[in-house]
């Protein structure tokens, strides 16, 4: 395998896009790209991997890269005859997508491959999903157990359980249960889960590109109404439309940039994608299973990493998932939250683009828009959020559940470029 480099990245603003359609999106987002790269054309992609989740399958949706492209192809802008794969892994779709374009270059089959994902989420209620997790989809835990421990702690709370929820997806339950389990075996507590909602949305207030660009005190975070108790409206990932986007090209390739062009590009140590299973809680989850394969991969340790783009479907995932990736021992994520090290300014910043809670999360976007935060940040152009001379960056994404694990989970760790 080859050396790979990101040689350029673009992300549109996150949120509520009534006015913008898929293409719209996919063109903002691939004429920044174009920008970014300093080219006036995509000439040089060879192949494309175009995630989305949100287009639906039958007809002309089932080639939806090939739709949204249609139009700059015709102006010249995106080459005609080349392969686009449609990629689709739920909140892993641009992880997936930018693994694609990865393997194409690394495996020496292609000098330039694009990777970008292209959303817009509508997530309709289903009053019945709470019920299916708690009786179906954790099959090999005891649901009666967790439904009693689930009223009881809600009733303690003084915001009643509600079975219906606050209107928020399956997956926010399957967090908020998560998160009940974790409280209960480690004795994290909510104000953590609200600690880290409240950083990232600090960080996110200094992201023009972010959802939501208000910051929330852990105070108003606890207060916010429930989605899914532990789980507050502050502390869920929002519903949203955007697009990310980065340029993958070999370092034969790069070689042949001008100097600043080479000077900022990112080069990827690793990039692992895994798939989950119905586990037990106590066996590691999947992403530890992807980072530790990332580490065996590029030779790095979670000693070397710098800073984190990480999956917080809800605030309670930044602390598992800080376990998970190795950064915390099992347990310990709420107090490493709480001890300020995942804050701008920490030793281990954690989500500086605002994360999922905060930048938003336009599910098959998402995996590149973390690249994009990652880039800005390794080249040193994250203007008021950016961090001290990183080197070695992570990104976690992950995509669905199955019980414990999510169904698919990306790990992917980038060097700061070097010059
Ligand atoms: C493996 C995996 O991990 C896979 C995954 O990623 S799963 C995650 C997939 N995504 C989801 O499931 C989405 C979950 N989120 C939701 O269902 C909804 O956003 C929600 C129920 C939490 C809120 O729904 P809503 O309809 O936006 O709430 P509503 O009561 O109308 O309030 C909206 C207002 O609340 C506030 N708000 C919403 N989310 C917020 C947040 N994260 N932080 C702060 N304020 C927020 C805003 O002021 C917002 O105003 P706008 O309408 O102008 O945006």
């Amino acid at each position: 395998m080859r050396d790979v480099y990101v040689l350029a990245t673009a992300c549109t603003a996150f949120g509520k896009r009534p006015g913008d359609c898929f293409k719209a999106l996919t063109r903002e987002v691939y004429l920044d790209l174009l920008k970014d790269a300093g080219w006036e054309n995509g000439d040089a992609i060879e192949q494309g991997w175009f995630g989305n989740c949100g287009m639906g399958t039958f007809g002309q949706r089932n080639i939806r890269g090939q739709v949204c492209f249609t139009p700059l192809v015709r102006e010249g802008l995106f080459p005609e005859r080349i392969g686009l794969i449609n990629v689709e892994g739920g909140c892993a779709t641009a992880s997936m997508a930018f693994h694609g374009a990865w393997k194409d270059v690394a495996s020496g089959d292609m000098e330039v491959s694009l990777a970008i994902g292209v959303e817009k989420t509508f997530v309709p209620g289903d009053p019945d999903r709470t019920l299916e997790i708690f009786e179906g989809g954790i099959d090999q835990l005891d649901a009666s157990e967790w439904h009693e421990y689930y009223k009881k702690r809600g009733a303690e709370s003084g915001k009643p359980f509600d079975p219906n929820g606050g209107g928020g997806t399956v997956f926010m339950d399957t967090y908020a249960m998560q998160a009940a389990w974790h409280m209960k075996t480690f004795g994290t507590t909510q104000e953590q889960i609200a600690i880290a909602a409240s950083k990232n949305h600090w960080h996110g207030s200094m992201n023009p590109k972010a959802q939501y660009r208000f910051e929330v005190s852990v105070e108003e975070a606890l207060a916010d109404r429930d989605v899914s108790w532990p789980i507050t409206r502050s502390m869920a990932a929002p519903i949203g439309d955007g697009a990310a986007a980065a340029l993958l090209v070999s370092e034969e390739f790069l070689a042949k940039q001008p100097p600043e062009v080479r000077a900022r590009a990112v080069k990827v140590r690793a990039s692992v994608l895994t798939g989950g299973k119905y586990r037990d809680p106590a066996e590691p989850g999947l992403s530890c299973i992807a980072a530790q394969k990332a580490y065996a991969k590029s030779g790095l340790s979670p000693s070397d990493v710098n800073l984190i783009e990480l999956h917080d479907a809800t605030s309670f995932c930044e602390i598992f998932q800080l376990e998970m990736l190795g950064f915390a021992d099992t347990g310990k994520g709420g107090a490493f939250v709480e001890s300020g090290a995942t804050k701008l300014g920490g030793r281990l910043p954690v989500n500086l683009s605002g994360g999922l809670v905060s930048k938003g999360h336009p599910v098959g976007a998402t995996g590149l828009s973390m690249i994009h935060e990652l880039a800005l940040q390794l080249r040193g152009e994250a203007g008021d959020r950016q961090t001290e001379a990183p080197r070695i960056a992570m990104a976690e994404n992950g995509g669905g559940v199955i019980g414990f694990d999510e169904a698919a989970c990306s790990v992917i760790l980038l060097e700061a470029p070097s010059a």
